[in-house]
């Protein structure tokens, strides 16, 4: 590894990251990384109306995770101490590719790139996939108000979509070590022995 393991839990909306990420952390000693959900002030209006929003809402994740990327590299992967993050930075290219359009898109990507590509990036990922019922399911039982009205059209096609990134990731990076996990068989919240798992492979991986 180049540098000191770098974590990552990923997978479309509802998958579970968050919560495996903590599950991890706590078991393995780690300190770990969310993303900021609930004083983001363009998600609500952002589900209203994509169009509308788009832009202001993936800069606005581009920002917070951008400050969190380089408060990470400062305190712990310069310092060679593992961490977990509950999200990779690259998923703001998978969503921005689909929510914008033309020469918004174009400018977006050209942002992401100038802001991230020095960072390191995690080199494991743990990458949780689950069909469209299971994250239905998995918001529903959330329960945030604004992600009622997402589309289910919208879930299948990051499905596909987070399917594609993962697969070109592995081409363009085959050192980074991607753990595939089947969200809708395997369940590390309520079957002990299926986290268990996860965690020891997890732990191997680090070693
Ligand atoms: N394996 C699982 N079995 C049952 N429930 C789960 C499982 N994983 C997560 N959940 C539940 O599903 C909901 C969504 O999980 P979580 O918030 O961890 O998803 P997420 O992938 O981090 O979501 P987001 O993409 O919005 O950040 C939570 O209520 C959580 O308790
Ligand atoms: N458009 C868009 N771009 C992102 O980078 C992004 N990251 C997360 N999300 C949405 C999913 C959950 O509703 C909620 C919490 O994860 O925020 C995003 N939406």
């Amino acid at each position: 590894m180049k540098h000191a393991p770098f974590i990552a839990v990923e997978g479309p909306i509802g998958a579970g990251k968050t919560t495996l990420a903590t599950m991890l952390a706590t078991e393995l000693q780690l300190p770990v990384i969310k993303e900021i959900v609930d004083e983001n002030p363009f998600l609500d209006k952002f589900y209203q109306n994509m169009d509308d929003w788009s832009f202001q809402l993936e800069m606005f994740f581009l920002c917070n995770r951008f400050k969190q990327l380089e408060d990470t590299t400062v305190q712990y992967i310069d310092q060679g101490k593992p961490v977990i993050s509950d999200y990779h930075i690259y998923k703001n290219l998978i969503f921005g590719e689909r929510t914008l359009k033309g020469s918004k898109r174009d400018k977006y990507r050209e942002i992401y790139h100038i802001l991230t590509d020095d960072f390191p990036k995690p080199n494991i990922i743990l990458y949780i996939r689950a069909d469209l019922d299971t994250l239905l399911a998995r918001i529903a039982k959330r329960a945030r108000t604004f992600e009622e009205i997402i589309a289910p059209a919208y879930l299948e096609q990051l499905i596909e979509d987070y399917d594609d990134a993962m697969a070109s990731l592995a081409l363009r990076e085959p050192s980074t070590v991607i753990v595939t996990i089947d969200g809708n068989q395997v369940d590390f919240v309520e079957n002990p022995e299926d986290f268990t798992a996860i965690a020891e492979q997890v732990k191997e991986l680090m070693k």
